[in-house]
């Protein structure tokens, strides 16, 4: 057959260059696709530069409370220009790495914007600038985009987080509206910075998804350093008039200097030749694709944020992997069958202050027979060093157990915890029970403990918990 690739991807963010890495490593000629810069959301106006952002906060907080840990220090001001250039230099120093990689493995990228061709017989093939690449597999990986409810965004008052991380000054007035993953990063790290923070969520807590006693201590935490929480109320409007934000809800007006918008992304299926080619999407815009991520048209496949499930970069990266295997056994370079990842062993982190991090099933979808265990971090020494004096809340760590059998799902909430969520998903999708792994011991102190003792709880041998 005659074609100019293995293997053509749409899309070089971090399910596109995962896919590209992998199938160049299976020997596989491969051609990336991106119109932008490789590495997409995650690097560039995502995962890399928002934790920049929120790093500079935790600075900010820390020097903020230091003459409670004996330390004399002085809380100055914050230059907004000096945060996004340290941003700007992680995600730079990654992006170069990353450019190094990608020709390192051979290869071939194509920096345009491409819409898909169906097949003619010489397999799919993507278009860029008047030329048809053709390839035996075709992986669609262009992501996602912010959804604005139709709000006038100006990129200047009114802004989703893509304009939001390129602010140069800071504004001291913010509503956020969403109180999602974005919602919550972006109000912990401006009210951290010192902006006075107003964050609107149409349902009745913050991060839906999470255990709700989760939510409570993290708008708890939120609303004591100062943010202004309104939970059941959506936003109708927002007009920006010269130096103002007028934002509308429900029961009345709120006057501000900038308004973010972050409640959701959508798929970015549309005008690429989806419909063209055929390939089913749903209505939320997602690609529908079957049990190994291909879509209705044969040989084109597609992965990450496109695919209807969690918006990650790792499990972009997951999907990206996994499509590389299959393509490489399909076209007969690799004997080895993949298996993809199961979207419920995947592991979320919100990296608030505190931080909250689970994987697998909340108690509420393990159902009334799972067993349940909290551990409180107050008894945790390593928690008790990080807070300081004064502060009451340390955290919770919880694990859920179906009645007598696997561990189905872990919830952290505190400070750091988003360090121990990797152990979690070892529980999860090794589909271990407390009795296989209470015998792992855990360096003392560490927060990882917690999970120790959550364990131990589960199996009758609580150590430091009150039972
Ligand atoms: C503010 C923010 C913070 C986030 N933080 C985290 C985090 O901490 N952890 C986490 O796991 N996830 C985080 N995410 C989510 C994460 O960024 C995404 O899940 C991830 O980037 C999805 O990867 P992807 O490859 O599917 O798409 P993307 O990374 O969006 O890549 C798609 C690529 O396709 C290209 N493209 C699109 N259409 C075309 C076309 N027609 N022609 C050529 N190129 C095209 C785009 O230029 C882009 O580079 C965050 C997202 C945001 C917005
Ligand atoms: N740390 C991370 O892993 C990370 C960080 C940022 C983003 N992301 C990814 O990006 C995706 C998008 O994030 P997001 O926060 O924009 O979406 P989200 O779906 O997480 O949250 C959107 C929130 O907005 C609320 N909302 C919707 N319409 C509203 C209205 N009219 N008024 C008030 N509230 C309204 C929803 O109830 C929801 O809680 C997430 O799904 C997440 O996977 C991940």
């Amino acid at each position: 057959m005659n074609r100019d690739f293995d293997l053509a991807i749409l899309g070089a963010g971090s399910a596109g260059y995962a896919c590209a890495l992998r199938a160049a490593q299976l020997g596989l000629s491969v051609a990336l696709i991106d119109e932008g810069p490789l590495g997409g959301t995650c690097l560039h106006r995502g995962c890399i530069p928002t934790k920049a952002w929120l790093q500079a906060a935790k600075v900010r907080r820390t020097v903020a409370k230091a003459s409670a840990f004996g330390v004399d220090a002085q809380l100055g001001g914050v230059e907004a220009g000096q945060v996004g250039r340290y941003a700007d230099g992680v995600v730079k120093s990654l992006h170069k790495g990353l450019t190094g990689l990608i020709s390192s493995r051979g290869i071939t990228v194509i920096p345009e914007r491409g819409v898909l061709t169906a097949d003619d017989g010489r397999g799919p093939g993507i278009e860029t600038g008047g030329r048809t690449h053709r390839a035996g597999a075709v992986v669609i990986a262009t992501g996602a985009s912010p959804i604005t409810l139709g709000l006038p965004i100006d990129g200047e008052r009114i802004m989703t987080s893509d304009q939001a991380l390129r602010i140069t000054s800071l504004p001291t007035r913010a509503v956020v509206l969403g109180g999602g993953v974005i919602g919550v990063e972006f109000a912990s790290m401006w009210v951290d910075l010192g902006v006075a923070v107003t964050l609107i969520e149409a349902t009745d807590r913050l991060l839906p998804a999470e255990e709700p006693g989760h939510s409570r201590i993290l708008a708890k935490e939120l609303a004591k350093r100062g943010v202004d929480i309104r939970l059941g109320t959506a936003v109708t409007g927002a007009v920006a008039t010269g130096d103002c934000v007028t934002v509308s809800v429900e029961d009345g007006e709120i006057d501000t200097d900038l308004l973010l918008v972050a409640v959701g992304r959508r798929p970015a299926s549309a005008g690429i030749g989806l419909e063209e080619a055929g390939i089913a999407i749903a209505s939320t815009g997602h690609v529908v694709v079957d049990d190994r991520l291909q879509t209705s048209a044969r040989g084109v496949f597609a992965a990450g944020d496109l695919v209807s499930g969690p918006q990650l970069a790792h499990r972009g990266y997951a999907h990206g992997m996994y499509l590389a295997e299959l393509i490489a056994q399909l076209q007969g370079r690799s004997d080895s069958t993949p298996a993809l990842p199961r979207d419920s062993d995947i592991a979320r982190v919100t990296y608030s202050s505190p931080q909250v991090a689970s994987v697998g099933l909340t108690a509420a979808q393990a159902g009334p027979d799972a067993e349940v265990v909290d551990y409180h971090l107050t008894g945790n020494g390593r928690a008790q060093i990080l807070r300081a004096p004064g502060e009451r809340e340390t955290g919770v760590a919880r694990l859920v157990r179906r009645a007598g059998g696997e561990i189905v799902g872990v919830h952290l909430v505190g400070e750091d915890v988003s360090e121990l969520i990797s152990e979690g998903a070892l529980l999860v999708g090794w589909q271990a029970t407390p009795e296989d792994v209470a015998g792992i011991v855990h360096p003392h102190p560490s927060l990882s403990e917690s999970i120790a003792e959550a364990n131990w709880a589960l199996t009758g041998r609580a150590l430091h918990m009150h039972s």
